[in-house]
């Protein structure tokens, strides 16, 4: 294949008319269309909300463990990280793929979409995400038996809220940022459609839609996405698979290193951990023994400079341990990028850089399956999973009056034409203006005339609660009991 980046790097954006490519690469022009992206993405409110949004443990007061901004500066600083060793690795090959002038263009490009992977999560992350899902699932007949009976995608759309999805969603219609196609084609992981169903999934793509990465309301913007940057259709942007790797590089350590600030696992439980899971995830990836006392090595590494240094011990091992066994998924990802280079560029690397059974995939696979066997299972974080899945599943049952209007009704509501029922009046009040905005525009939408009010009346509802913080979340939620 004909690889040239310069393909995949555009000044198009969705609501600009004036969008016509120069004959000749003009690489300015590209750094300050991305450097207004970066504006663009930096002050926007979805960004801002991060702060107060779950990682790992929901509702935690310690600034010192992540949140979800923390978490996405780091991946921001991996992805950057990962680009200049991609840029180093093509130095060293003599080999260039239209990228050489490209390193600053890509560099921010990797690094905004790192910054944005996650503001489509809602509150209490994957308990958040369930939540919305399964109370859509219970009463979606209930609320409406004509939609779910004549619209049975479009209801199996409704009923998988996906933080991916919504992330997308989020940045194009209702924040209506206007970023360049290529810029938001960086959040595209999955290129699955939620009215799509998993049989439907063909088998070279079953990673890259294995989850619903956007929602039949995004339809027409993804199609013209892939269209406007010759990528082919259910494909990736070479963009998301950096950042897919700079997220899992960047969590896998990090979640650790909160349980261990939280007091969730001691430091000597958690040596002996990896060291275990390190020998079976070996054995599962059916590698050598020869790589089998890198873990030890990287913990006794790290234990032995922490001492040297003798300053705050726990931060310092995490540090080297970082050295360690990050350092080198860094230089992996760069390499599979460029090893891979054919199907990153199409965009159909079914897999992520770093799934490839090598020792970077088992040191990975290692890290993950310890916090999934020593944090994720702790029962202080168990607990208040629980109460972020009670908290959105109670609040979706608050505002279900709304979605028990006939169309006609919630649409005079809206309007201004009636104020009854009293009750769905009061609640349509709470919703923010710009979610009702966005509703009101598809509405009037003639393109989107195969969707009927009630999917948007719906994405509606869960826009508003998926836009909201843990800690926003749990005042309403109160509010809504009658307890505050
Ligand atoms: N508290 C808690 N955290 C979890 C659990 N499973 C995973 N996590 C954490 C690990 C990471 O810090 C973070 C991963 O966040 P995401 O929701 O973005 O998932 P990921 O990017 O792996 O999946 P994606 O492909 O984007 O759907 O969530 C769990 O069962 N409980
Ligand atoms: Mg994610």
């Amino acid at each position: 294949m004909d690889i040239d980046f310069r393909q995949r790097f555009s000044l198009k954006r969705p609501f600009s008319h004036n969008s016509g490519e120069p004959k000749t690469l003009d690489i300015r022009a590209l750094q300050r269309a991305y450097e207004s992206d970066r504006g663009r993405i930096i002050n926007s409110a979805a960004i801002r909300r991060l702060q107060q949004k779950t990682q790992v443990f929901a509702l935690e007061r310690n600034a010192a463990v992540r949140s979800r901004l923390t978490h996405s500066l780091e991946v921001q600083q991996t992805g950057r990280f990962i680009v200049q060793r991609i840029f180093d690795l093509l130095d060293e090959q003599q080999q260039d793929f239209g990228l050489s002038p490209m390193e600053r263009v890509l560099e921010t490009l990797v690094e905004m979409a790192c910054l944005m992977h996650d503001v489509g999560n809602p509150p209490f992350g994957h308990f958040g995400e369930a939540a919305i899902s399964d109370w859509f699932e219970t009463e979606l007949s209930i609320l409406n038996a004509d939609f779910a009976a004549n619209y049975p995608a479009l209801a199996q759309d409704i009923c998988h809220f996906e933080g991916n999805a919504q992330a997308i969603r989020l940045m194009h219609s209702l924040l209506g940022l206007n970023l360049t196609y290529s810029q938001i084609a960086g959040i595209l992981k999955y290129t699955r459609a939620g009215d799509i169903a998993k049989h439907e999934i063909p088998v070279d793509k079953s990673y890259l839609m294995k989850k619903v990465g956007y929602y039949a309301s995004e339809r027409q913007f993804v199609l013209q996405l892939w269209l406007q940057l010759g990528i082919a259709k259910d494909n990736r942007h070479p963009v998301s698979y950096i950042m897919e790797a700079a997220d899992d590089i960047s969590y896998c350590l990090a979640d650790i290193e909160d349980a261990v600030e939280k007091g969730i696992i001691s430091l000597p439980l958690l040596q002996q951990a990896l060291t275990e899971e390190y020998q079976r995830q070996l054995a599962a990836h059916g590698l050598p023994n020869e790589h089998a006392s890198l873990m030890v090595d990287a913990i006794r590494f790290a234990q032995n400079q922490s001492a040297r240094i003798n300053i705050n011990h726990t931060s310092q091992f995490f540090t080297f341990l970082r050295v360690k066994l990050i350092h080198p998924l860094v230089d992996h990802a760069a390499t599979e990028f460029i090893a891979n280079i054919d199907a990153v560029f199409a965009g159909n690397l079914n897999r992520a850089l770093l799934e490839d059974g090598s020792v970077c995939h088992a040191i990975a696979a290692t890290l993950k399956q310890v916090a999934i066997d020593k944090v994720f299972s702790h029962r202080e974080v168990e607990k208040l999973e629980l109460q972020g899945y009670r908290i959105i599943s109670g609040l979706l049952q608050s505002y279900a009056p709304l979605l028990a209007l006939t169309s006609e009704d919630f649409m005079a509501l809206v309007s201004g034409a009636s104020r009854k029922p009293i009750i769905a009046a009061r609640l349509l009040h709470r919703l923010p203006q710009k979610h009702l905005a966005t509703y009101k525009n598809a509405i009037k939408n003639g393109k989107n005339a195969e969707l009927p009010e009630f999917y948007h009346r719906c994405r509606l509802i869960q826009d508003y609660i998926s836009g909201m913080t843990d800690q926003f979340a749990q005042d309403e939620y109160r509010m809504m009991q009658a307890l505050d």
